[in-house]
């Protein structure tokens, strides 16, 4: 797999004018979100903020049930919200009905999911383009052969799902998260299914889609390693973000998880804060 980006004539005049000036890409304020009613009520999201700009990569962490998949959904106008306004550049997406939602988000968002969701009657290149044939649009022929090539998908294009690696699938899946040069990719565990090596060739590519493209990434993850790829990390617990790591490092990531999780449950079994296991929540760097 080659670098896209670099190799790529021309390609830094399409790149927005982005993070250097800061634009702002998503406004999330006083995001509010629960699931059920009465005693069994849950609630997601109590009260979230966020800002990510333009040409940067987000990493979203915190524990499970923290509501890190509550929050992305929301910025990407997939679930109402009980309270609170979440602003796409200058659309205000809280105030759209469904059907713009759906516009939004085949127009201006790409989706990585961790199940993939290719259709399995379609070959490879017609997942790809499936966006851009939803939406009555042509291929910009160039940027597909450089997607395909990039991620390794050459010879596999007139292959269907079933007749690809996870890897594989993974990779057609963000070949088509890119394929229309969305405003904002939104990643939910996107390396959940694949092995360290394509993971991290994942990461690469989306590293470079940042730095070379301009292109804006919003990923969850619980991956340490993952999230290190990232610009910073958001840190969410009980729906709220509490604090962002700036140039996280994998083991800084690692140690301040460890950290949020000591305090939420602290000292559970007696042998815990004895220094049994110490340092566990490390990770050296690659
Ligand atoms: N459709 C739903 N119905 C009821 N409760 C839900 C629903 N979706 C999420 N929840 C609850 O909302 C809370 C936040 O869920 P969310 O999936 O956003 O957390 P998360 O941080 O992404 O979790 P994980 O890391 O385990 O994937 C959890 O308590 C979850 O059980």
């Amino acid at each position: 797999m080659t670098n896209l980006l670099n190799t790529t004539p021309g390609i830094a005049d399409t790149r927005p004018a982005a993070a250097s000036t800061k634009t702002v890409a998503v406004r999330a304020r006083g995001l509010v979100k629960t699931y059920g009613s009465g005693p069994a009520a849950v609630k997601a999201l109590d009260g979230a903020d966020l800002v990510i700009h333009t040409g940067t990569f987000t990493a979203i962490m915190g524990p499970s049930g923290s509501g890190k998949s509550t929050l992305m959904h929301a910025l990407a106008g997939l679930d109402v919200l009980d309270a609170g306004q979440v602003h796409i550049g200058d659309t205000d997406v809280t105030g759209l009905g469904e059907r713009q939602r759906t516009l939004l988000r085949r127009d201006r968002f790409g989706f990585v999911f961790q199940s993939f969701n290719l259709l399995p009657a379609l070959t490879a290149q017609e997942n790809i383009t499936l966006p851009l044939d939803l939406a009555g649009r042509r291929a910009d022929p160039d940027w597909l052969a450089r997607l395909v090539d990039t991620l390794g998908l050459r010879d596999r294009l007139g292959h269907r799902p079933s007749e690809l690696s996870g890897g594989q699938q993974q990779r057609v899946a963000v070949a088509r998260a890119l394929v229309t040069r969305p405003e904002i990719v939104f990643a939910d565990e996107p390396t959940g299914n694949l092995d360290t090596r394509h993971g991290q060739v994942l990461l690469s590519f989306l590293r470079d889609a940042c730095d070379d493209l301009g292109q804006t990434i919003v990923m969850v993850t619980h991956d340490p390693l993952a999230a290190a790829h990232a610009d910073r990390v958001v840190l969410l617990t009980d729906g709220r973000v509490i604090e962002e790591i700036t140039d996280p490092t994998a083991s800084a990531i690692a140690d301040r998880m460890l950290q949020l999780d000591t305090d939420q449950h602290p000292n559970p079994h007696p042998r815990a804060g004895s220094g049994f296991g110490s340092g566990s929540g490390s990770i050296q760097e690659g």
